[in-house]
């Protein structure tokens, strides 16, 4: 196994934060795509699978591309993650680290079992994340991917996260923060990504844009920006991960980190960019005081590349990940997510029982109303997060008549 000498011990005990779920295995053996895995005593969650899978699909995608892959899993648990980047993704080396001492041992065995003797590919390390990071970006000692799977609204790692990453290399970062994606704690959003948000019909995606946002926010204070690759919200949780890629240059002027409105009267969804903030009101007029939910600062643009998400697919494909015995169909939600990408398409999503709710009517289905936006000449396209909702560049307005017309035609 490799040393890190030019690492020092901690000098105070590491912040080891409270797990919100309290759910700690027992010690057993776990299975996940076909790879054994003890998950003693630390925390684990089988749930957590498709979040993995997205990863170790990006992370090959970023080692076919660039030929070398050095991952540091920052917060690994048993090394689940460590142990597919190695095997699965190829990498060329994964630094595993948990702040928990007690889990050194289940990480080592997990890791000396896959390695078949070349102990050259792989360290593990008990220390804090943002120590471990920081001593890795003074020493230059910068990774291609970092996987940051902390517990709810943590952002104090971004920064050291950022900061180790390579430039054009993978951040993968987590939150698992529902009362601030709901609106419900808008204090405690704003101390922890920067942005105030208020509840809105589409909080979950609001979530993904939260962290996005959060970091922006913190790359851009290293004089860095990030592009989203993929952005996947779980409902296992909920969970919100995202993988970002981070590259040289500050935030453009003309960026898509803004202020989000919903307007209750009418039902539209706007952004608003830094040089509006004193002219914010819906297209709709309205005079009713209030009507406008604002949000923000958030990342407003898209949720995800298409080109990567698609080098995604095809792996997938080739792997055999397709679909499986789980219930997991990775094609239908990558597809999901290429279609989300669409740059025609706004921020946020319409849930189809709000816009019936205004018609007044009950709902047609979804593929109706899908193909009448398309023929109307409108982007549309469902909700990875949302079963039941769509995202459009059709304002609420006219998807209300869509769906009155929709009643009448299927009346007559
Ligand atoms: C969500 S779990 C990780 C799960 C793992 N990545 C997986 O996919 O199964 C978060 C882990 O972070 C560890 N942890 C908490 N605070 C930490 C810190 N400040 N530095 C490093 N690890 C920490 C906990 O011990 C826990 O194992």
């Amino acid at each position: 196994m490799l040393s890190i000498p030019a690492l020092s011990p901690p000098i105070s005990q590491p912040k080891t934060l409270q797990n919100p779920l309290s759910k700690i295995c027992k010690s057993q053996y776990q299975t996940e795509r076909g790879l054994q895995f003890d998950v003693g005593d630390t925390f684990f969650r089988s749930e957590s699978a498709t979040g993995r899978d997205l990863g170790v699909l990006s992370a090959a995608v970023y080692k076919q591309s660039n030929g070398s892959l050095r991952v540091l899993d920052a917060l690994c648990g048993c090394g689940i993650r460590s142990l597919r980047y190695l095997v699965e993704a190829e990498a060329d080396f994964v630094l595993a680290n948990d702040a928990n001492e007690n889990y050194k041992m289940v990480i080592s065995e997990n890791l000396s079992r896959v390695s078949s003797g070349d102990e050259r590919r792989w360290a593990v390390m008990n220390s804090d994340a943002n120590k471990v990071m920081t001593e890795c970006y003074l020493r230059k000692d910068y990774f291609d991917l970092i996987d940051v799977d902390s517990f709810g609204s943590d952002s104090s790692f971004l920064r050291s996260a950022v900061s180790a990453v390579k430039f054009d290399g993978f951040l993968y970062i987590t939150s698992t923060d529902g009362f601030s994606s709901g609106g419900h704690r808008p204090h405690h959003s704003l101390a922890a990504y920067g942005a105030y948000v208020r509840p809105m019909p589409y909080s979950n995606e609001v979530g993904l844009r939260m962290l996005i946002g959060g970091a922006v926010r913190e790359a851009s204070v290293l004089g860095y920006h990030v592009v989203p690759l993929f952005s996947y919200y779980s409902y296992h949780g909920p969970i919100f991960r995202v993988m970002l890629q981070i590259k040289r240059g500050k935030i453009p002027d003309n960026s898509n980190y803004r202020y989000i409105s919903y307007c209750i009267e009418c039902g539209n969804s706007q952004a608003f960019s830094w040089d509006q903030l004193g002219e914010m009101r819906c297209s709709c007029n309205t005079n009713v005081p209030r009507s406008l939910i604002v949000s923000g600062p958030l990342w407003t643009g898209p949720l995800h590349q298409a080109s990567h998400l698609a080098c995604m697919l095809n792996l997938a494909e080739q792997w055999g990940w397709i679909s499986d015995s789980t219930g997991r169909n990775l094609e239908k939600l990558i597809k999901l997510m290429i279609n989300e990408s669409d740059p025609n398409l706004p921020f946020g999503y319409m849930k189809m029982a709000e816009i019936a709710s205004r018609a007044k009517i009950n709902s047609p289905t979804i593929g109706a109303i899908m193909d009448t936006l398309h023929e109307e000449g409108y982007a549309a396209s469902r909700s990875h997060i949302d079963p039941n909702a769509i995202k459009t560049n059709c304002p609420m307005t006219e998807c209300v008549k869509i769906f009155t017309e929709l009643q009448q035609h299927s009346i007559r």
